[in-house]
């Protein structure tokens, strides 16, 4: 190895390589990133298949006046790389270290903050129109973008508008046939037959939007990148590039199982084995209580449906699609239409479990209100990853859903503090429901070893008394109930704290929680979403409408985004960890 990498401080640097050099760059960035992922963890395969693409981009742009913008993200741990982060790269993901997605505060070349897919083209429309109004036409505008997320509805949106627009804007489709799944959908397959060598010329999609169409190109064929864009720059309006390329590329292992090695955990950098620890005893990840439990569910009723957006293997939606492919649709990188697909059958009598990503579910905000809501469809939404997710951080935690849920008519909330309770609230959910259920779970294992015990109706807005006290009520829903029950258990007062599992965020206990105000003169709330209009407001509101005349307090996430770190910490940043609520309950007692 020449030590190329090393000497790359920013794409200046590399810009002086000659191109004969460019080739071994891309091997030692491939080995540089499969290195520090093997060890610390991360999205690999999407970055190993863009080594070459991301290279040839800094090398014919003049970053960062050209304005590169990464949809997703998730593929730009070289661009981090070559943008000066390369000595912090060990810190990707980390507690005060940088972010694994683009993130504008962190450098100049990252244009555009990512995190959620499809938005790169919207993106890099606006800031390409926005340099024309500037006056700045010799700036390039580039949009990258996988085969999956140029799927989904915002994608097209900012195609349409970009050609009908003059705006000297790029779209580089970086085409490797998947998401984190296989991609779906009927342009996966116009893609693939572009792939193989059928010029889609005379019905090309793409050309009756008004891009020039180039492609498809090799995307590890650095020869034939560096020629197409040079071309490709000196053409004016908007423009489109096919590239092809391989996910995982490099790494044998990463390239025969893609899926595995969207994000791998830690594995061996040398052979790309993965290091599996021993999960024996350890309880399931709610996501599986979830997706085997809808099998079991969908095997005794034949009206069941599940469907997701883009997430199979993530939501564990995989085993009903597995077992039932008639009844189980992966919809592609299209939360608006998972939700109004799901309100659509649900008018047909059947019931639906929409499994999406607490995060993602933001993007259907209307569809929530205006397509099921409104007409009070029983849609069950099973929202996966809420509160705190960890490593992937701001973009990615499902901090919002109770507030933007909450205040929706017909809405009921409910969130499971252990794997049986979410198992009986699924049982529960498909008896004839009258009105929407979310049911909202954590990101990782549940509590319990045993939880496949048979199946127990739950009674809407009925929540539960752990322990009864004499000073202090504590209320809690979800993950947090684990953390009260151990804060409590270092508490040396015995007998004065309460505890309340309320497992319903809406419709709220009412009976139990006149009961808690008459018994108690302090109630402490806790939370694991943002306190601005969740259960802790909940509890505020109806105390205040009670005439409650203790103190309340709560505790949940701030105000404030909080960035990535390990699930733990980020507890203890926002105040919700063990330790932050034995302090508090201690010092309210
Ligand atoms: C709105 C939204 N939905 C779902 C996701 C989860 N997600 C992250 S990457 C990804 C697949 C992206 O596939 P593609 O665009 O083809 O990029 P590749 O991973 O192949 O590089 C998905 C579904 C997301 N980030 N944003
Ligand atoms: C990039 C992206 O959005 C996904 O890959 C996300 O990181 C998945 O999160 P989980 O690891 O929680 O499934
Ligand atoms: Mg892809």
């Amino acid at each position: 190895m020449a030590d190329l990498l090393k000497k790359i401080n920013s794409p200046g640097d590399l810009r002086k390589l000659p191109k004969d050099q460019l080739k071994p760059l891309a091997a030692e960035l491939r080995k540089f990133i499969i290195d520090i992922v093997a060890a610390k963890e991360g999205h690999l395969g999407a970055s190993l298949g863009v080594v070459e693409l991301t290279i040839a981009l800094h090398y014919a742009f003049n970053t960062p006046q050209d304005l590169l913008v990464w949809d997703v993200g998730h593929q730009a741990y070289g661009h981090k790389i070559l943008t000066g982060r390369q000595d912090i790269f060990d810190t990707n993901r980390r507690l005060n270290g940088i972010s694994g997605f683009p993130k504008r505060q962190e450098s100049i070349y990252d244009t555009f903050g990512t995190g959620h897919s499809s938005t790169s083209i919207s993106a890099a429309l606006g800031m390409a129109i926005a340099s024309r109004l500037k006056g700045e036409v010799y700036k390039q505008h580039i949009a990258v973008i996988g085969d999956a997320s140029i799927a989904s509805g915002m994608a097209f949106e900012g195609l349409n508008h970009a050609g009908v627009s003059k705006a000297n804007l790029l779209v580089v489709l970086n085409d490797n046939a998947i998401g984190i799944d296989p991609s779906v959908g009927a342009l996966k397959q116009y893609l693939t037959k572009a792939r193989v060598g059928h010029k889609p010329a005379q019905d090309n999609i793409i050309e009756a939007l008004n891009f020039k169409y180039y492609g498809p190109v090799d995307g590890h064929d650095l020869k034939a990148l560096l020629e197409v864009f040079d071309e490709l720059k000196a053409i004016e309006g908007p423009k489109f590039l096919h590239v092809i390329t391989t996910k995982g590329k490099g790494l044998k292992k990463a390239e025969e199982d893609q899926v595995k090695y969207h994000a791998p955990g830690k594995f061996e950098p040398d052979t790309g084995e993965l290091l599996n620890y021993d999960t024996e005893g350890l309880p399931l990840k709610y996501q599986d209580v979830f997706g085997l439990t809808l099998v079991e569910l969908a095997k005794r009723n034949e009206k069941i449906i599940g469907i997701t957006p883009a997430m199979p293997t993530g939501s564990s939606l995989k085993y009903m699609m597995q077992a039932f492919p008639e009844r189980a649709f992966d919809v592609g990188i299209a939360e608006q239409h998972a939700v109004t697909l799901s309100a659509g059958m649900a008018t047909q009598g059947f019931t639906v479990f929409c499994a999406v990503y607490s995060t993602f579910l933001q993007r259907a905000y209307d569809q929530l209100i205006h397509d099921v809501a409104l007409q009070d469809l029983p849609v069950v939404f099973c929202i996966d990853r809420a509160g705190l997710v960890g490593e992937d951080g701001a973009t990615h935690h499902g901090l919002y859903d109770i507030p933007y849920l909450r205040c929706i008519p017909n809405m009921m909330i409910a969130a499971p503090s252990n794997e049986i309770q979410l198992r009986n609230l699924l049982f529960t959910a498909q008896l004839q429901l009258k009105h929407p259920l979310a049911i909202r779970y954590p990101r990782g294992r549940g509590v319990a070893a045993e939880w496949e015990l048979p199946f127990q109706q739950m009674e809407i807005g009925k929540g539960n008394c752990l322990r009864k006290g004499s000073e202090i009520a504590v209320l809690s829903i979800g993950k947090m109930t684990e953390n009260v029950s151990e804060a409590i258990s270092k508490i040396s007062e015995e007998g004065k704290i309460g505890h309340y599992d309320m497992i319903f965020i809406k419709p709220l206990d009412k009976l139990l929680l006149q009961e808690i105000f008459s018994e108690y003169k302090k109630i402490l709330t806790v939370e694991d979403g943002a306190m601005a209009g969740g259960f802790g407001s909940a509890v505020l509101e109806y105390a205040s409408a009670k005439k409650y005349k203790g103190e309340i307090m709560r505790l949940g996430v701030p105000d404030e985004f909080i960035e990535h770190g390990t699930v733990k910490e980020l507890q203890e940043i926002a105040g919700i960890s063990v330790e932050n609520i034995r302090s508090v309950l201690n010092s309210m007692l």
